[in-house]
């Protein structure tokens, strides 16, 4: 009997030939990962990387657990926040891994949110070469998204995610219990990529979610987290370094990394939320350019608000202005031919990358959005 069988999560493979790996969702993951771990992949020495919220909260557990597994951990604990995903921290990271004499197939283990996974994951992804690394995701947003498909990465000055490595996890263990220590605010944020999902290209998910509203939080999150999983799962092994299809997952983002950048990862705008806004920007833009019924938009803009989401800029508690939002979108990994392509939509579970829109269009729109055009 291992412990698998006893603890019984849902779980999702995520068949990529040699480097295929198992979601599991459930109760009583943490406790176990040491188990888990050493089940599954062996019992080697690990570094853990977590925040410094995330330590107070549930490090001990997850130590305790490789330590009963015999699996020999020792661990750093990074500020918590979006700053914390800088080439600096990569580099006292991957000299962690390095301090504590771990080899090549030794493991790094991610413990906390998307910023502690895409940053763990990019050390893992370049200290000797690439090692074996599991997620042990915290927050709702990377139980639902940033622990599965191996984006890892940092910012630097010049924009979001723009350094990084595609290096995907060897376990993603996602254990709902510890969503119970997850604020309010870091729940909605990540509800956000979980009705991106039902909008890029389920409309029966989302039909769902607008039915539940609110209430997923408490009557539907485990079905929610499946799903979302489940979709994104079948995207990345569709296309896992994003030639196509995979940039569908980045519904919204054109927007929300340039709002995240012009606001300057200082934590006044969290990734979710700038999601959140640009769903809802995607929509109306969508809509402005003749592509997507408004009603549509209508119910998008309803359910986001719903759940407590931003939907306007004016929303955030940061300024903006329509230069600096196009400056930060040149940047954006979709650029082709210098020509910005966004995530659009023909109406709700109908997405496309568009082949770029006319400079003009989307000054005009972020005018229209009330943004200042000096
Ligand atoms: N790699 C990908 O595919 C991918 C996908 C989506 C988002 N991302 C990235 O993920 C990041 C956002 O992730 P996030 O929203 O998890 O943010 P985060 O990692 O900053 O976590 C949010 C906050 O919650 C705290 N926290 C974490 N777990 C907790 C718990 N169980 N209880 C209480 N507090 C807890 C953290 O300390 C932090 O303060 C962004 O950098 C984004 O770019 C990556
Ligand atoms: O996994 C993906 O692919 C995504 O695009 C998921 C996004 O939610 C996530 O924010 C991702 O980090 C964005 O990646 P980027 O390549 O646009 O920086
Ligand atoms: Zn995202």
């Amino acid at each position: 009997m291992t412990t698998l069988d006893t603890l019984r999560p849902q779980t999702v493979h995520v068949p990529l030939g040699d480097r295929a790996y198992d979601v599991l969702i459930g109760e009583g993951l943490l406790a176990n990962a040491g188990a888990l771990i050493a089940e599954r992949l062996g019992r080697r020495r690990a570094l853990v990387v977590t925040d410094d919220v995330v330590a107070g909260l549930h490090l001990p557990a997850l130590m305790e657990s490789l330590a009963a597994a015999g699996i020999g951990a020792t661990h750093i604990v990074l500020p918590e926040g979006e700053a914390t995903k800088s080439p600096e921290r990569l580099l006292e990271t991957v000299d962690a891994i390095l301090d504590a004499g771990l080899e090549r197939n030794d493991i790094v283990i991610a413990l906390g949110g998307g910023v502690i996974g895409d940053l763990a994951g990019f050390a893992a992804a370049v200290a000797r070469r690439g090692m074996p690394f599991v997620q042990v995701p915290t927050t709702l947003l990377s139980q639902v998204d940033s622990s599965v498909g191996g984006k890892t990465g940092i910012n630097t000055r010049h924009g979001k995610n723009l350094v990084g490595a595609f290096h995907q996890p060897a376990l993603v263990l996602s254990d709902l219990g510890v969503l119970a220590t997850l604020s309010e605010r870091h729940r909605r944020a990540g509800y956000a990529e979980i009705v991106k999902i039902g909008l890029l290209g389920d409309v029966d998910f989302f039909d769902r979610l607008e039915a539940l509203g609110p209430r997923v939080f408490t009557d539907g999150l485990q079905e929610a987290i499946a799903t979302a999983v489940a979709a994104k799962a079948e995207i990345v092994v569709a296309d896992e370094r994003e030639a196509g299809r995979r940039a569908l997952l980045n519904l919204g983002h054109t927007f929300a990394h340039a709002v995240e950048r012009c606001a300057g990862y200082d934590g006044r705008v969290v990734h979710g939320e700038a999601v959140g806004l640009g769903l809802a920007l995607a929509f109306r833009f969508s809509q402005t350019l003749g592509l997507c019924p408004g009603q549509d938009t209508v119910r998008v803009e309803r359910h986001l608000a719903a759940v407590g989401l931003p939907t306007t800029f004016g929303a955030l508690p940061v300024t903006f202005d329509a230069p600096s939002i196009i400056a930060a979108m040149a940047q954006d990994k979709k650029v082709k031919d210098g020509i910005v392509r966004f995530v659009l939509v023909n109406r709700i579970g109908d997405a496309f990358v568009s082949d770029g829109v006319a400079p003009e269009a989307l000054r005009d729109f972020l005018t229209a959005e009330g943004l200042a055009t000096p």
